[in-house]
């Protein structure tokens, strides 16, 4: 009998673990999983492709247009041999082999998606079909980056998945809060009419490291005007809500949305609630108690609160955010201060 003395007394030298088989570095290495992302080099989608990444069993392909993402969000894996980034228009169709799609392609700042609302549109409902026929030909499963505002102004609060919400069919956001109410539709109906195994997440205000510096939304806005010494502009009256993610928070529950057996509609966001007022008087406390608070006007159809009711991604998902708005404020201020190239001083 063969004996395993070689293998040394176990308590002295504790065993390496496996090296991975040698055929994973060779030419011919098929991953397990491979994953489409599209708008993967927008903030989000970034933040997801480094996650699954760590993961050596899966090849990650990226498309996106650039229109708001950068392949600078990227460009750690630019060349890797399990990832590759495809320049593509989500309008038009796209022929790959893939097992499972994250598709997130769609402008989410209200001032880039109210820019050429007919392209925002056509990019949630041409877009959304031509990723739906993708995964039906090859049989993934295709998760939608579906979002809050399909609530619109919601006369429920906080929001839960069954509220319809209120939203204006023909007002300036409609392009994106319709765009995305006829996107989940068509998952719904891929599902019931052709067995798509759909995932559909309603993500709530989400913030991180690698927005764009000028993306124009809440949070980005208020950190690089604080750190560029300017006012703060709150849209009046600023007593309107909003409940922020961290982005690691957020991507982890899109991960398990992906492998759990529920289609959603889930809620992925962060319970706590601030005005947008507390959200400056925050901002300015932690990066720069210099600057001055301005009230500017606001834009039609803002909604006036927002919350998520997360009891079903705790009970589906065994998800909850960790990181506090205070948490992820330096977090993210870190991130602006080496792209503004703004030191801080003490
Ligand atoms: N960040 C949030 O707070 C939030 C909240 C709710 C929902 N979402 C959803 O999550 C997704 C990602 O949002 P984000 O915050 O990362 O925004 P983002 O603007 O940074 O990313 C969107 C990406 O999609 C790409 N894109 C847009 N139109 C495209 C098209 N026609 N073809 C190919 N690529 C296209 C953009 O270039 C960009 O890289 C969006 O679907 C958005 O609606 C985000
Ligand atoms: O400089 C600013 C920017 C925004 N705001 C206010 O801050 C609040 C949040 O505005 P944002 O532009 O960040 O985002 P919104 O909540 O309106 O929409 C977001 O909702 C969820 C996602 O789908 C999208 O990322 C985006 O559409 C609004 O009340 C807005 O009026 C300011 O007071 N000052």
């Amino acid at each position: 009998m063969a004996s395993n003395s070689s293998d040394g007394d176990s308590s002295k030298s504790p065993k390496q673990p496996p090296l991975p088989s040698p055929l994973r570095f060779s030419k011919f290495y098929q991953s397990n999983m491979r994953i489409l992302i599209t708008g993967g080099a927008g903030f989000i989608g970034s933040h997801l492709v480094d996650r699954l990444m760590e993961n050596e069993k899966n090849e990650v392909i990226v498309v996106d247009n650039y229109f708001t993402g950068s392949k600078d969000n990227l460009k750690k894996w630019t060349g890797h041999p399990r990832f590759e980034l495809i320049r593509h228009d989500i309008t038009e169709p796209l022929i790959i082999e893939v097992d499972q799609i994250y598709h997130l392609a769609c402008p989410a700042s209200p001032i880039f998606y109210k820019y050429n609302a007919v392209k925002t549109i056509k990019t949630n409902v041409i877009g959304t079909l031509n990723m739906l026929g993708l995964a039906k030909r090859v049989g993934a499963r295709i998760l939608l980056t579906s979002t809050s505002e399909v609530y619109g102004d919601p006369l429920e609060h906080p929001q839960n998945e069954s509220y319809w919400g209120n939203v204006n069919p023909i007002g300036v956001r409609s392009c994106y809060d319709e765009g995305k109410r006829v996107a989940e539709t068509l998952m719904f109906d891929y599902h019931r009419q052709h067995g798509l195994e759909i995932r559909v997440a309603r993500i709530f205000n989400t913030y991180g490291p690698r927005m764009n510096i000028d993306d124009g939304r809440v949070v980005s806005n208020f950190i690089a005007q604080a750190l560029r010494g300017e006012p703060l502009t709150v849209q009046s009256p600023g007593t309107q809500t909003r409940s922020f993610c961290y982005v690691s928070d957020l991507v982890d529950g899109l991960i398990r949305l992906m492998a759990g057996s529920d289609t959603g509609p889930i809620n992925l966001g962060n319970p706590g609630e601030f005005t947008v007022l507390e959200l400056a008087e925050t901002v300015k406390e932690l990066v720069n108690p210099d600057v001055e608070i301005k009230m500017v006007e606001n834009t039609p159809d803002d909604p006036r609160q927002r919350k998520p009711d997360i009891t079903k991604a705790k009970e589906l998902l065994q998800w909850e955010p960790k990181f506090q708005l205070r948490d992820g404020l330096p977090l993210m201020e870190e991130d602006f201060r080496l792209r503004l190239g703004v030191v801080k001083n003490n």
